[in-house]
């Protein structure tokens, strides 16, 4: 893991926002339009207040795409279910820095089932926490809203916490994807790509209203302007 790879940017539409009655056509609707994973957010109602989908849905939604399945567990005790997400089809599993006694462990059992591991931080969580698990993880997750809902208001504050984990993955050379989820649109997309994010997630901006694949070439374009004058 110790080789820096920039990569392109990434968008990952949360099909939280999407329109379950045609879950399946809106989910090839976004790989038809570029998208490069699709995210998949877990909800058990006490690590977050709502609710959301299982280990059943996302088989479906596995089975209707050949895109990467991006699962955020916003879960209490996630060791529970990663078996489940893992034989659903989960590529990547994100856990929460805070919903996990022993992050190490849990990290290390996603990786040996097969799955790429990431790790989230709600939005008072300092970057330095994830200091020493850095080394094990595929991906980091930047939540800029607080998790539990699609639809909500990006944080700024997030900008410098993704320009501190920008940093702390290029000095080590780490392998690491760095993610961003909550509130991105074509206005935020340009100052988090430019502040070090590389996976951008969006639901309602993606989902909520107008074209999938023009709400996706939006956000990708100002990601992409935000690349291009990296504010660091
Ligand atoms: O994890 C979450 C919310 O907890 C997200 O993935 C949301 O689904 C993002 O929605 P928007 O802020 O893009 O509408």
């Amino acid at each position: 893991m110790f080789h820096v790879k920039q990569g392109k940017l990434k968008i990952a539409p949360s099909i939280l926002s999407a329109d379950f009655t045609r879950l399946g056509e809106q989910v090839q609707e976004a790989e038809a339009a570029g998208a490069d994973y699709i995210h998949y957010d877990v909800m058990d109602g006490h690590f977050v207040p709502n609710i959301s989908m299982g280990p059943y849905i996302a088989e479906a939604v596995k089975r209707s795409t050949s895109l990467p399945l991006d699962v955020h567990l916003m879960i209490e005790d996630p060791d529970r279910y990663i078996p489940d997400f893992v034989s659903a089809g989960a590529d990547i599993i994100t856990v929460h820095y805070e919903a996990v006694v022993h992050l190490h462990r849990t990290v290390m059992r996603i990786r040996d089932l097969g799955a790429k591991a990431g790790v989230a931080i709600n939005p008072s969580t300092p970057p330095f926490m994830l200091d020493e698990i850095l080394p094990f993880v595929n991906l980091i997750l930047v939540m800029s809203v607080n998790p539990g809902f699609g639809g909500q208001h990006f944080i700024p504050t997030s900008l410098q916490k993704l320009k501190r984990l920008r940093m702390m993955i290029d000095d080590r050379r780490y392998d690491i994807e760095l993610e961003v989820d909550g509130g991105i649109d074509p206005n935020t997309a340009e100052p988090v790509a430019a502040s070090g994010a590389r996976v951008l997630v969006a639901g309602s901006a993606i989902f909520g209203q107008g074209s999938i694949e023009e709400n996706i070439r939006a956000i990708r374009e100002s990601a992409e302007r935000g690349l291009a004058r990296q504010a660091f």
